[in-house]
């Protein structure tokens, strides 16, 4: 797990994660988050509607869906902050409503913006935390340095929590989530207000979480940063689940767009016709110049035609194509023929990420 880190972390990245504060772990706490048949209305407003959602244990789970569809509701049930009107919850095995104590004790939550007492430097703020969940105070001390330099807040220990900018108190507010170091964390918008530094170390911390055995359950808008870390995703849309069971691995299988990029426009468009390769000209070039009619741009193969592109082409530039690959297998088969026929790619990617395009799926079938 080290290696992962360092591997990533350019600068020495950031400090290991505290060794966990060595309280037996319960032995439920492999049975991660379950969620059925959740309801819970504002007033007229349904916010929940339906919920039935699986987190697991040693996993990183996104929780994705457009503005109000319930998201916020839903984490603060599973924190135990609100009584839902039906279903059922398990977290770490336990009932936040009727074992409220236990399932907080194995809960980590942190909102999407935290509210600190100002008075109180960054320090006093995770002791009192950890004063609360009763740990002993030499242990307490311990966790708390140490937890104040994996969010990098070390320089700020000691300061009024008043003087925290937004991300700083992100930060803090992570600390604050895992100073029990729990068995289950609920991560509402974690990466809001980061930088980009801040965010990769999230990512990585994240990630790390949910090697040591922990249920990750974590919502954002960024998808793009969710499928950095995320192995499992649960779609809300009006309070209901609407597609459980996403898996990154199952989405191996799935057709994908790709944009492929070349130094020679000509050699990529000329290979992708010979091969047979339907393709559309990459909207960030514009239609590429010289190439040919994409309507016609799948023609089957030649078998007599040279397979080796020419070398740059008089007023040829670079630019791209954009192809559809049935799944990753497929994907790899396109690259490796295209550089195998000379081709020079430059770049060869998804055009979209995985839970954006299951997202978009989504948005598109709502209409
Ligand atoms: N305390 C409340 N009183 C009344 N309505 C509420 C309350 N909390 C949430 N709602 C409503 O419940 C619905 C779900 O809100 P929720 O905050 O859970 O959505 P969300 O998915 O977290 O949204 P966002 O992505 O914008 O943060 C919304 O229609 C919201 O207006």
């Amino acid at each position: 797990m080290t290696s992962t880190v360092d591997d990533d972390t350019p600068g020495g990245g950031p400090p290991p994660v505290p060794a966990p504060v060595p309280t037996p772990q319960a032995p439920d706490a492999a049975d991660g988050i379950v969620v059925a048949g959740l309801r819970r209305a504002f007033g007229t407003v349904q916010a929940l509607d339906g919920v039935d959602l699986r987190a697991r244990a040693g996993r990183v789970t996104a929780l994705v869906g457009p503005n109000g569809s319930g998201k916020t509701t839903l984490l603060l049930v599973l924190a135990g902050l609100l009584v839902p009107d039906q279903g059922s919850v398990r977290v770490a095995g336990h009932d936040p409503v009727t074992d409220g104590a236990a399932a907080r004790g194995r809960t980590g939550w942190m909102p999407d913006a935290f509210g600190t007492w100002d008075s109180l430097t960054a320090r006093e703020v995770l002791s009192t935390f950890a004063a609360a969940y009763r740990i002993p105070r030499a242990q307490a001390d311990q966790r708390v340095a140490e937890l104040l330099a994996t969010v990098h807040l070390e320089e700020y220990a000691d300061r009024p929590a008043s003087v925290l900018s937004r991300g700083q108190k992100q930060r803090l507010g992570l600390a604050r989530a895992l100073v029990h170091s729990p068995d289950v964390l609920l991560l509402d918008e974690p990466a809001s207000g980061l930088d980009p530094r801040s965010r990769v170390d999230l990512r990585l911390l994240l990630r790390r979480l949910a090697d040591e055995g922990r249920t990750v359950l974590v919502s954002s808008h960024v998808l793009s940063e969710l499928e950095e870390m995320a192995d499992d995703a649960v779609f809300l849309s009006k309070g209901r689940t609407v597609v459980g069971g996403w898996t990154e691995t199952s989405q191996a299988a799935a057709p994908r767009r790709y944009r492929v990029r070349s130094l020679s426009t000509a050699a990529l468009t000329d290979w992708l016709g010979r091969a047979g390769v339907a393709w559309q000209a990459d909207d960030e070039d514009g239609a590429p110049a010289g190439a040919p009619d994409p309507a016609a741009s799948t023609a089957p193969p030649d078998p007599a035609a040279p397979d080796t592109p020419a070398g740059p082409i008089a007023g040829d530039r670079p630019g791209g194509a954009v192809v559809d690959v049935a799944d990753d297998e497929d994907a790899a088969r396109l690259l490796r023929e295209a550089v195998t026929a000379g081709v020079p790619v430059t770049a060869f990617a998804p055009v979209r990420g995985r839970l954006e395009q299951a997202y978009l799926d989504l948005d598109e079938e709502r209409r």
